[in-house]
């Protein structure tokens, strides 16, 4: 039994309804566009568990900005169907497990990206319900030192933070500049790269009211971008890890043979882009750093936002402006 209360009442009703499919809550749109196309639902079907799948009963998710260009259309060309329930980040207590499945049980407490591909076809039912239906693989056993609300907001940004580190060829002693040190991925990049890879010096950008914070996740070189250029310091770094869409910008503060890091916008070469791929066990390697307080997840203290304000978060997330993670608690 989970140790969140909101985490016992939906299930209950799946496992009172002797297997009949039942019907959830869900946040759904039937065309792309804004946020106006969004609706709340309460008769949707509970979705079926593939063999290689847990159904999980969500206490918690996440948004990200690729939920919004989604809903606008932006990968319709190959997104699933529509209708969809978005929702890609979920933490929530495992009720039913597919015939294949081999580490997961009844009861868990787990966290995930339930989309392996961001943009290829990501699921129709996602994350913005009551239940989801994830593949093992995509998920990891939530830390025991953080809550469900908190878990939510890591899997696609930490993994994104994680893989992109990695094909940089990030590695201790080296010094990195991550610009949007404040945003969902950005304050991830900061310590995975400190506390996880043993970077030797973590400099970022931010606005003013955020530098604070950069300080506080372990920057030592805290630059405001309303008063400064980072392109124009005398300071190059091996690595550029560009989260705010400056590829063209970056590529002037790497040093000669570094790398960087572009999640979007234009590329300019040695530019390089990448999409996030979802990995359970990227979280499970992750996580022994999140038990022990190295990496503490950062929601933004305007949240979280209920399950009704699924819009208002949506609408918040739209202005570029969040401090780590929109969080949508409780379900
Ligand atoms: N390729 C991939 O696989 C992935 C791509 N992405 C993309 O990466 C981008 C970032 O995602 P995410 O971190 O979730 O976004 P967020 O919405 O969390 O980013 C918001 C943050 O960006 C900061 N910011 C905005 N403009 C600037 C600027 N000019 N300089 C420095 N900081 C700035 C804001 O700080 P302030 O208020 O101080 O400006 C704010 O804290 C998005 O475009 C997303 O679509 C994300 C994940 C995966
Ligand atoms: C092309 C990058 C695209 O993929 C993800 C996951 C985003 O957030 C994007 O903008």
């Amino acid at each position: 039994a989970s140790s969140d209360p909101s985490a016992s009442s939906s299930t209950d009703t799946l496992v009172a309804s002797s297997g009949e499919p039942s019907k959830m809550k869900a946040w759904v749109y039937d065309e792309y566009g804004d946020v106006s196309v969004l609706r709340a639902e309460d008769g949707v079907l509970v979705p079926q568990v593939e063999e290689d799948q847990v159904l999980v009963k969500v206490v918690a998710a996440a948004l990200n900005p690729v939920d919004f260009k989604r809903m606008q259309g932006k990968f319709k060309a190959t997104d699933s169907p529509l209708p969809t329930i978005p929702g890609y980040d979920v933490a929530g207590i495992v009720v039913k497990v597919g015939s294949q499945v081999k580490n997961l049980k009844e009861g868990d407490e787990v966290y995930g990206d339930i989309n392996e591909k961001a943009l290829e076809n990501p699921k129709q039912s996602g994350s913005l319900a009551e239940f989801t239906a994830v593949e093992e693989k995509l998920l990891a056993l939530k830390p025991q030192k953080i809550d469900f609300a908190q878990a939510a907001g890591l899997p696609l940004a930490i993994e994104t933070a994680y893989e992109g580190l990695e094909k940089a060829g990030f590695s201790a002693g080296k010094t990195i500049l991550v610009l949007g040190g404040a945003g969902g991925v950005g304050s991830l990049v900061i310590q995975v790269a400190k506390q996880v890879l043993g970077a030797s010096r973590v400099a970022a950008t931010a606005s003013t009211g955020k530098l604070e914070l950069l300080k506080s996740l372990g920057v030592d070189l805290a630059i405001d971008y309303t008063k400064e250029n980072f392109e124009d310091l005398p300071e190059k770094f091996d690595v550029v890890f560009d989260t705010v869409g400056q590829g063209d910008r970056a590529v002037k503060a790497v040093k000669e043979g570094g790398s960087v890091v572009v999640l979007t916008g234009a590329v300019t070469p040695p530019g390089f882009r990448f999409v996030v791929t979802s990995d359970g066990a990227s979280l499970t390697k992750l996580n022994p750093f999140i038990e022990e307080g190295k990496i503490k997840p950062v929601v933004d203290p305007k949240g979280p936002f209920p399950f009704s304000q699924v819009v208002e978060a949506f609408t918040y997330l739209e202005t570029g402006r969040a401090t780590g993670k929109v969080v949508i608690y409780p379900i």
